[in-house]
């Protein structure tokens, strides 16, 4: 077992290695060209919904819990609709969503913060942590492979070192460097009873925008590490054990450059099938069609009257004839849902759900 002894920030050694410096080149190239597309679409919301609703479904299931887009679809649609997995991974987007807001609007990330969006997935006000006894142990064997700091005051004065690192940049280290570092130390920490890995995964993408390499909460590392979990678990234990600095930061620098990569795909499809559906509409059904219309069946991948209702403030007649149409014409199709009908943008649906899969 290993000592809870976990050092302060910033580490004592030279993270920016020729190897670093090389694979941040290519990190920032790629997350820059993710950036530049993402800022030219018209409608960002359009594209920030459905790569987040990704990102909560493979975040989650880092934690085993897994669920289909058609359960979340249900439950997002649904405030009471009874899908444990399905709802853990809807807390998780509106955790994600209340810190973006946050950081965007205050410019600093807090412990305060942090606690919050803990809480949010969690749903429980235990906070930080206060009673010892949590381990973390290796995920095949079960041993005990490290116990993190156990004193609540060990834990706020690494939290509080934390924070200066999130916000100053003293040290004039590269962020995407900086990212790995507090990836490992927020993780280390484990300043809770639970969620610390989702909210340091939540902690990353918020730091990109802290730091305006991203203006949106778009390119999450989740998928990346359930492809290399194995590496992943490795290599935070030998930061520790070694002093494995440089293996880390290249994986989280490489785990960047492929995500943003990715990433840039699924919003060019997203792009293209916002286009052509419009494009679709208006000559299948121009009477129906409008930009307007057409933003709404896009805002989220399922839409329902009062949404169109209030959306194009038409009659709840007009609305419900609206949808009624485009179902005809193969655009949506639509499901009773308790005592509301939810009605399916297929075409958004189906690129998210293959990129989710
Ligand atoms: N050896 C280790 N050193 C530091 N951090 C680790 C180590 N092993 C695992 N972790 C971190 O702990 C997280 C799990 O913590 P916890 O169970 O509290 O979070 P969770 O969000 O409930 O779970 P998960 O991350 O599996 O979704 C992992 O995601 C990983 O980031």
């Amino acid at each position: 077992m290993q000592d809870s002894t976990l050092k302060l920030l910033p580490p004592d050694i030279d993270l920016e290695t020729k190897r670093v410096l090389k694979q941040l080149a290519r990190s920032h190239r790629a997350l820059a060209e993710l950036k530049g597309f993402a800022d030219t679409m018209p409608n960002k919301n359009i594209l920030l919904n459905a790569v987040t609703i990704n990102e909560a479904k493979d975040s989650s299931e880092i934690e085993n819990i897994i669920t289909t887009h058609d359960e979340l679809f249900k439950a997002m649609s649904q405030s009471n609709y009874n899908n444990p997995a399905a709802k853990e991974v809807v807390n998780y987007r509106m955790a994600l969503w209340k810190g973006y807001e946050f950081v965007k609007a205050k410019r600093v990330m807090t412990i305060n913060m942090i606690v919050e969006i803990q809480q949010d997935i969690e749903k429980n006000r235990a906070g930080i942590r206060k009673l010892p006894g949590t381990v973390l142990q290796n995920q095949t064997t079960g041993e005990v492979v490290y116990t993190p700091p156990s004193g609540e005051r060990e834990i706020l004065e690494l939290m509080s070192n934390l924070e200066q690192y999130l916000n100053d940049d003293y040290d004039a280290v590269d962020p995407l460097v900086k990212l790995a570092v507090i990836h490992y130390q927020f993780e280390s920490i484990h300043p809770f009873y639970d969620g610390n890995g989702r909210t340091g995964r939540i902690i990353n993408v918020l730091y990109l925008v802290l730091k305006e390499l991203l203006d949106s909460p778009i390119l999450y590392l989740s998928k990346y590490i359930i492809r290399n979990k194995t590496a992943y678990y490795q290599l935070l234990q030998e930061v520790r054990t070694k002093e494995g600095w440089e293996a880390w930061v290249l994986f989280i620098l490489d785990g960047i450059e492929q995500t943003a990569e990715e990433t840039l795909l699924l919003v060019k499809r997203i792009n293209a099938v916002v286009d052509k559906t419009a494009e679709d509409i208006k000559e299948a059904l121009p009477r129906v069609y409008s930009k307007e219309l057409v933003e709404l069946l896009f805002y989220e991948f399922y839409t329902k009257t009062a949404y169109i209702e209030t959306g194009l403030s038409v009659s709840r007649k007009t609305a419900a004839g609206y949808l009624a149409v485009l179902e005809d014409a193969g655009f949506l199709t639509s499901q009773k849902i308790g005592k509301e009908r939810i009605y399916l943008n297929k075409r958004l649906f189906g690129v998210v759900q293959e990129a989710g899969s």
